[in-house]
């Protein structure tokens, strides 16, 4: 008799799963999450399958069973179609479901301690730093006593006196529940429809795709918190997506204001610990509402009722290292698998998003108008041809008038400006040299803050050079154009008194930093906000009125086919930001190319315009929504050698109809860390399948090592 064969798939990057045998006794079922051999190690791996043939050799035996609940059945489909689909191999999607070992294992159990709720008007300074400063409780002593600055012994000696408790407890606690039923605002009528529309989605309790299509204030969020509502009655999990960068702010606390109990955050910065609870708790099917960034779409939830993504069109969700995917994408293919609804939310949705809606593949929901009297900002354009700031100067004439009418009427202004930094170029004007970033084909960019010269690519950073580093000239060094930081100058030369600040990742690192910089703009202690892209998304500050784009040419041009997309979807956002309360709004911006079709559809207000050609275009050229494309780039630490590659993997390329191979070049950032880059672009009528196509060209190239091949399906990148 043959005994129970399964295939473990390991969360390394190899191609597919290995048979194991099953020791008599042991009960194994797909999904399971076990340890067995590799090599000379023990490894972690899930069951994909049970009981397959015999494959006619002596197996190894898997070594134990965890006894964790098995991954569903969806979360392993959804595993095998994220790397089909984008050409990666099944072990690394793992990993990226896989996150935390300690996960899965119950909750450590430690001594925490909390406070007995007395409190003697005698306590000596160190006690009273323990109770005021050493939460939050329950916790470790050891903690207690970091955070109050006392030692341990205080915190156990509290417990004689009858001022603290001691108990043995799990370190991570459950989440406390989301209460569904608590009110929300009072809709507006067309919220409301839009509301009923989702909910109604939701309570079908199988798959759907909705496209959320609402102006930039138009209450989105509030509309789709009715459908999340839903989901918890029915005690099923939320998994909502939002660009990472929301995550750090108010966002988190209006999930809570809505839903009582703070969400189950997940994103790239939380620490081992959150993450180990996080997973636990949201494979368990015990926490309830998750708030992440695009990672959080792999945690594997055991009763999912619904998956938000949160400005769909923003690039933070495509990833692109290791396995690169977009979570957009693979949020409807989860909400397919899972046959579960998915919402997409968006006032400026992808036209890959659009076109799905025209098709009829996605219910199109719109919200045309923000509630109440509230309308959309003004937006007018400045024509930098005419209006020339002074020579070394980059705010115009209007620009400065508009902030000055604003800082009169104590009103609030942003000025946009998507570059870190002081200045994005330091020339010598001896020699005309330029500081360049040692491995990498960047130039390094001033931070006047820190005094460093900085590589945006890579991070690599030197102090400031006094003299030219190519010819020794003493202060002949000079900056080039404007960042964030010099427009900050700028803007408090013109206005000494005002308050100007400046929203970057620089200048504001921690959550914590950011949280209390955007607190003093909502609460009106700042004047003039100069931001870079951390502005654009999803705030409401009540007194902003006005929104000037210092450099709206910034995002044209380059061989990115998305750039007028990407173009008037930023500034809708960024433009979106002022007027939001019960004050008009207006947005300025300045350009040299007056005439783009983008800029004219914004100032017309007119998006149909804007998609209709754009969409025109594609058509005409088969991009995307109307064809498919990949990427190929080939990275290695010899150009002659990794472009040899690139011109031999051209010629492995499998015949097909209907498929275009371009390339390969340079790619525009020829070198990254050492490492020349070649590029080539493929693409495909809409009948392909281009990852089954990309993925058979793949398996036929012959990579040495130190050399990469990388496939990217759907390229959002095109450096
Ligand atoms: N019916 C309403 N009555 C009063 N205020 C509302 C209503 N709906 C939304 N708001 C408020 O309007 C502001 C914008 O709402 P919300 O952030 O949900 O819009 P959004 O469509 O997600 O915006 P964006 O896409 O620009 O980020 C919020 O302060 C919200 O509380
Ligand atoms: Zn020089």
């Amino acid at each position: 008799m043959s005994r129970q064969n399964v295939q473990i798939l390991f969360p390394v990057n190899v191609p597919g799963a290995f048979d194991y045998a099953v020791p008599d006794g042991v009960r194994v079922d797909r999904g399971d999450i076990v340890f067995a051999p590799i090599g000379k190690q023990m490894k972690l791996g899930v069951v994909m399958s049970v009981g397959a043939a015999d494959v006619g050799r002596e197996l190894k035996e898997i070594a134990e069973v965890k006894a964790t609940r098995p991954l569903p059945e969806p979360m392993l489909d959804f595993i095998n179609w994220v790397a089909r689909y984008n050409v990666a191999s099944p072990g690394q999607v793992l990993r990226m479901v896989l996150r935390s070992w300690k996960a899965l294992d119950p909750s450590p159990i430690a001594t925490l301690y909390e406070p007995t709720g007395q409190r003697p008007s005698n306590l000596t300074p160190a006690r009273r730093a323990a109770l005021d400063e050493g939460g939050p409780f329950p916790a470790r002593a050891a903690e207690i006593a970091a955070r109050a600055g006392i030692s341990a012994g205080v915190v156990k000696g509290m417990v004689k006196v009858g001022l603290m408790r001691a108990d043995a407890r799990p370190v991570d606690p459950p989440f406390a529940e989301p209460d569904p039923n608590m009110k929300g605002r009072a809709l507006s009528p067309a919220q409301n429809a839009a509301a009923a529309d989702l909910v109604a989605q939701v309570k079908k309790n199988a798959y759907s795709a909705s496209l959320l299509d609402g102006v930039t204030g138009s209450g989105k969020t509030e509309v789709y918190f009715e459908a999340v509502a839903e989901a918890l009655r029915q005690g099923r999990q939320v998994l909502i997506l939002v660009p990472e960068i929301a995550l750090t702010q108010a966002g988190l606390s209006r999930f809570e204001a809505r839903f009582g109990a703070e969400p189950v955050a997940w994103h790239s910065g939380i620490t081992d610990m959150a993450r180990r609870r996080a997973w636990r708790e949201v494979a368990s099917g015990r926490a309830k509402l998750v708030v992440g960034a695009r990672s959080a779409l792999f945690l594997p939830a055991a009763n999912l009722g619904l998956i938000v993504v949160d400005e769909e069109h923003d690039t933070s969700f495509k990833q692109e290292e290791g396995v690169i995917y977009n979570a957009r994408d693979m949020a409807v293919l989860r909400g397919r698998l899972e046959d579960r609804p998915v919402i997409l939310a968006s006032a400026t949705p992808s036209l890959e998003s659009l076109h799905n809606a025209r098709l009829g593949r996605y219910a199109h929901i719109i919200l045309p108008e923000r509630p109440g009297a509230i309308t959309l900002p003004e937006i007018g354009l400045i024509d930098m041809k005419i209006h020339k700031p002074e020579r070394g100067s980059f705010l115009s004439e209007p620009m400065v008038k508009a902030v000055a009418e604003r800082i009169g009427r104590g009103e609030q202004s942003l000025l946009y400006m998507n570059r870190r930094g002081y200045a994005p170029l330091i020339l010598c004007k001896a020699c005309g040299a330029r500081l360049k970033s040692p491995d990498t084909d960047s130039w390094l960019v001033e931070h006047r803050a820190t005094g460093r010269a900085v590589c945006h690519l890579t991070g690599f950073s030197m102090r400031m050079p006094k003299k030219c580093p190519n010819c020794d000239a003493e202060d002949g060094l000079t900056s080039i154009g404007p960042g964030v930081e010099r427009i900050a100058d700028e803007a408090q030369s013109h206005f000494p008194h005002a308050r100007v600040e400046i929203l970057s990742s620089d200048t504001t690192s921690t959550p914590e930093e950011i949280k209390e910089r955007l607190g003093r703009m909502e609460r009106g202690e700042i004047d003039i906000l100069v931001g870079t892209q951390m502005v654009v998304k999803g705030h409401n500050f009540p007194k902003l009125t006005f929104v000037g784009v210092v450099d709206g040419d910034l995002l044209m041009g380059g061989s990115d086919p998305r750039a007028g997309e990407r173009t008037y979807q930023t500034l809708v956002q960024v433009a979106g930001r002022a007027g939001r309360a019960d004050m008009a709004g207006e947005a300025l911006i300045q350009t040299h190319h007056p005439e783009h079709e983008a800029l004219q559809a914004l100032v017309a207000g007119d998006r149909d315009m804007f998609i209709g050609v754009e969409m025109a275009m594609r058509e005409m050229l088969g991009l995307p929504p109307y064809g498919r494309i990949a990427a190929v780039i080939i990275w290695g630490p010899d150009m002659k050698k990794a472009k040899a590659l690139a011109v031999d993997f051209v010629t492995k390329a499998p015949r097909a109809d209907g498929v275009e191979i371009l390339g390969p070049s340079e790619a525009p950032i020829s070198r990254l860390r050492g490492l020349y880059r070649y590029r080539l672009f493929v693409t495909a009528e809409p009948s392909v399948n281009l990852s089954k196509y990309m993925a058979a060209w793949r398996a036929k190239a012959k990579v040495p090592t130190k050399y990469k091949i990388q496939v990217d399906i759907d390229p959002q990148s095109f450096v």
